[in-house]
């Protein structure tokens, strides 16, 4: 299949359908849940969190012309935020002339941190945990059995000593290779389980027994070159690379570029099933580790001066537990995308926001963000302000024409034409 698909965005709804359906072979239930004509079931909502009272329809779009590693892909996102799609799209159109994207994964590793408090010599008691490494690790894997038999569990340990305010702690990581599961549950089920073993080994007392969601195991990386005239040419190749060097050098900027990355990210991750705010903690911890927060993502110049990126961060996501096989969408979304693998997940994921940053550079290289961002939000606003969905196209049409993208002349064009004007 080719996923470079020029003017994916001016077919219709049904039509976008049809294209996927044909080359991902979606079967009639999974179209009638991705339409929303077929909700989750409220037992299975009422299984999935507490208190349930409904749901929240959010859109899914495609977006088009992403090859990851050689191969098309259609790439499902998940957001309410308009021109995120287009974005995505967009950029990757540019990267596709190239090659497209490029991606790896440094492991499926998550850790768990153990707390032991009351230790009164934490070097000696850190020296016994190593004594008993294998000991506790057999612990830890005899908890999941399935894991170990898909050729993961724990498999290694470290102990760290934490001066705080009022205590020397001892804080012991264990290294657990999820495979294709994000792994906390796994992780906390084994943390839990090792922490009476723990304490009897330091004589200390053991507090909080958590994965980290700084998964620094787990990192996602991808890259791509796009070529340089899809980007608006050399000028604004080179001030890209300085938008760049502003969010690498100032966190107020910082903030804003990696949410630009993230528009991207947390939308695939939302439509996959997996946890964003594991995603997202991740990320920003990552950001932040040299001791100051700095950009996802770096931003050169090639030797023929097409703009080379690339991004590095955490990516915890399985396509196993959680959300991932008990939602529809998300197992919609994983066949959408062609993932057999966490791995080849992650890497697509990764590849989705460093394109979304690139679009998003471009755009504030070029002629500022408002043009392609407030003209596909000004559909939003029509419908705010009372539109028919056979005026919307309309409306928005002659608010651009004026150049005026504000709610109230939305409001007055929407109003002039229901009253037939
Ligand atoms: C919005 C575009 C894409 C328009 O861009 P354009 O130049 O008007 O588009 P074009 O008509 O030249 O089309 C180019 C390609 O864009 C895609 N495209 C074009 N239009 C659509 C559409 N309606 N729906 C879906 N896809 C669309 C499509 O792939 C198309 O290729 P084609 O199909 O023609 O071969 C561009 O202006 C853009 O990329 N802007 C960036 C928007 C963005 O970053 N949005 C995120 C929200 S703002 C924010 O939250 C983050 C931020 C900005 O603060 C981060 C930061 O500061 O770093
Ligand atoms: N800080 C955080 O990020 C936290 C996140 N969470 C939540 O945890 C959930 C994710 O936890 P996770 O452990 O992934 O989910 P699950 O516990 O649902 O699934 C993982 C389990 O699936 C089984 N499994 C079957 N096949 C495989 C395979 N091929 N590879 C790996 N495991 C396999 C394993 O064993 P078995 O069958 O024995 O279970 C494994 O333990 C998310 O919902 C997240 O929101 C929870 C707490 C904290």
């Amino acid at each position: 299949m080719s996923s470079r698909i020029s003017g994916f965005y001016k077919l219709s709804v049904e039509e976008r359908r049809e294209i996927v359906t044909k080359e991902r072979g979606l079967t009639e239930k999974e179209l009638s849940y991705l339409s929303g004509e077929q909700a989750m079931s409220m037992e299975l909502a009422d299984a999935m969190i507490e208190n349930v009272i409904g749901q929240i329809a959010i859109p899914v779009g495609i977006a088009a012309n992403f090859k990851i590693n050689g191969q098309d892909k259609f790439i499902p996102m998940a957001t309410e935020e308009p021109s995120v799609v287009a974005a995505a799209s967009n950029a990757a159109r540019a990267a596709y002339s190239e090659g497209g994207f490029f991606t790896s994964l440094s492991g499926t590793i998550m850790r768990g941190q153990i707390q032991v408090l009351n230790i009164a010599d934490p070097f000696a008691a850190r020296a016994k945990i190593f004594e008993h490494k294998q000991e506790i690790l057999d612990l830890c894997n005899e908890k999941d059995p399935t894991l170990v038999s898909f050729g993961g569990g724990a498999i290694d340990l470290e102990v760290h000593i934490i001066p705080t305010a009022n205590h020397m702690m001892l804080v012991i990581h264990l290294i657990v290779d999820t495979k294709d599961a994000m792994g906390a549950n796994a992780v906390n089920t084994m943390a839990e389980f090792v922490a009476p073993t723990i304490e009897s080994i330091t004589g200390g007392r053991v507090v909080c027994k958590i994965i980290s969601n700084l998964a620094d195991r787990r990192l996602a990386r991808a890259r791509a070159v796009f070529s340089a005239e899809a980007m608006g040419g050399k000028e604004v190749v080179e001030n890209i690379v300085s938008a760049f060097e502003f969010a690498d050098a100032d966190p107020y900027r910082a903030a804003t570029h990696n949410k630009g990355v993230m528009n991207g990210i947390s939308a695939v991750v939302l439509a996959s099933g997996n946890d964003t705010r594991a995603v997202e903690a991740g990320a920003h911890a990552y950001a932040s580790v040299s001791g100051r927060y700095k950009s996802l993502t770096k931003w050169e110049i090639t030797q023929d001066g097409n703009l080379s990126g690339s991004i590095e961060l955490p990516m915890a996501v399985g396509i196993i537990g959680g959300a991932t096989k008990t939602h529809p969408v998300a197992q919609a979304a994983l066949k959408i995308m062609d993932i057999s693998s966490a791995e080849e997940l992650a890497g697509c994921i990764a590849a989705v926001g460093l394109a979304e940053n690139a679009a998003s550079l471009r755009a504030l290289s070029a002629e500022g963000i408002q043009r392609g961002h407030m003209s596909l939000h000004a559909r939003n606003l029509a419908v705010m302000a009372g539109a028919d969905a056979a005026d919307i196209d309309r409306i928005v049409a002659q608010a651009v024409q004026e150049k005026d993208l504000r709610y109230d002349r939305i409001l007055e064009i929407t109003q002039s034409i229901q009253r037939g004007e």
